[in-house]
């Protein structure tokens, strides 16, 4: 008995941190959107209780520190279940990337074993369970476009046709921690918030991708720009090529270019293979 389940990864088409909170979190604005770009779970009954993990990548941890596994162990823990689960990843997701590979694992677990044991819980109910794992999970679980309040784990999901939007990504070789860029960022230093209504708008309006762009903002960006100038250089690089609207994605590495036209986002995609290893083409699902 097993179920496939896709995780997808996710870019912020708005990050903004309004204040620091007392439990150490920064209460977050932002939009979400899924890309197409994911990691394959196989998720296969065990009918001994234990949880294995198996990765298509060395470098992540299968024991009780990946994200998958900590999904799994919540829902043995919180319904009783006394068999098991043997868990694959398929990783096409680049890792500590600003793209929430990690948590999209843990949120397809969710809804994978959701399947797999009939617990007939619904996506708000395992979105509901995910904050415990992390801030981004229980976006994971719903997936499309979204506002993310609170540390990120309030959801208010937006129904619309997302628009035809092509997105290049471009990863350099570091490693951004999320702990430390939140915790370097002067919140009361902020000066340039981004408008989230104003974008949420624009998408709905189903407004061409130069307006969209318009509306692009991350207050994390700075912070890692400086602790990374590749990083921002990424970003002047994605304008040159040609886009639209360009971005980092969550607390980063990851740059983001966004374009209406497939043709236009191939020449990008083709000018930073060039000189980066890790380049990515997609688009808004
Ligand atoms: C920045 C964002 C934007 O989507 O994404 P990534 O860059 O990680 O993809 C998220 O806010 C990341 O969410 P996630 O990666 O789930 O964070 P968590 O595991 O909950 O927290 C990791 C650490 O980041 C800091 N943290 C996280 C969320 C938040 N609202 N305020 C914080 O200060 C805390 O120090 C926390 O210990
Ligand atoms: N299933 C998983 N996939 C990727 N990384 C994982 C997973 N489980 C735990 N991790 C760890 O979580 C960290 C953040 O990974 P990831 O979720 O890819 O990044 P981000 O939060 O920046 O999008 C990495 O250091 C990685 O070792």
């Amino acid at each position: 008995m097993h179920v496939i389940e896709k995780a997808r990864a996710k870019i912020n088409l708005t990050l903004d941190v309004l204040y620091k909170r007392p439990d150490g979190y920064h209460e977050v604005e932002m939009v979400m959107q899924t890309i197409d770009l994911s990691d394959h779970l196989t998720l296969q009954h065990l009918e001994e209780d234990r949880i294995e993990i198996s990765c298509s990548v060395p470098y992540i941890p299968t024991d009780e520190r990946n994200l998958a596994y900590k999904a799994a162990a919540l829902i043995k823990r919180t319904f009783q279940i006394k068999h098991g689960v043997h868990i694959h990843l398929d990783k096409k997701i680049p890792v500590a990337a600003g793209l929430a590979g990690g948590s999209s694992d843990a949120a397809a677990v969710l809804r994978g074993l959701n399947r797999l044991w009939k617990l007939h819980l619904s996506l708000d109910d395992l979105a509901h369970l995910a904050a415990s794992i992390g801030s981004d999970v229980p976006f994971c679980v719903y997936g499309g476009t979204a506002i993310a309040r609170g540390r990120g784990e309030q959801i208010e999901r937006i129904h619309h046709t997302p628009p035809h939007v092509w997105v290049v990504l471009v990863k350099p070789p570091i490693a951004v921690s999320t702990a430390d860029v939140y915790g370097a960022l002067d919140v009361n230093a902020i000066t340039d918030h981004p408008n989230t209504m104003a974008m949420l708008e624009s998408l709905q309006a189903n407004n061409p991708v130069a307006k969209i762009s318009e509306h692009l903002g991350n207050v994390l960006e700075r912070v890692t720009f400086r602790m990374h100038p590749e990083v921002e250089r990424i970003k002047k690089k994605m304008y040159e090529f040609g886009a639209q609207g360009a971005l980092m994605s969550g607390s980063g590495p990851t740059v983001f270019g966004i374009v209406d036209r497939e043709s236009r986002a191939f020449r990008i995609y083709n000018a930073f293979r060039g000189f980066s290893r890790e380049v990515y083409l997609s688009r808004f699902l």
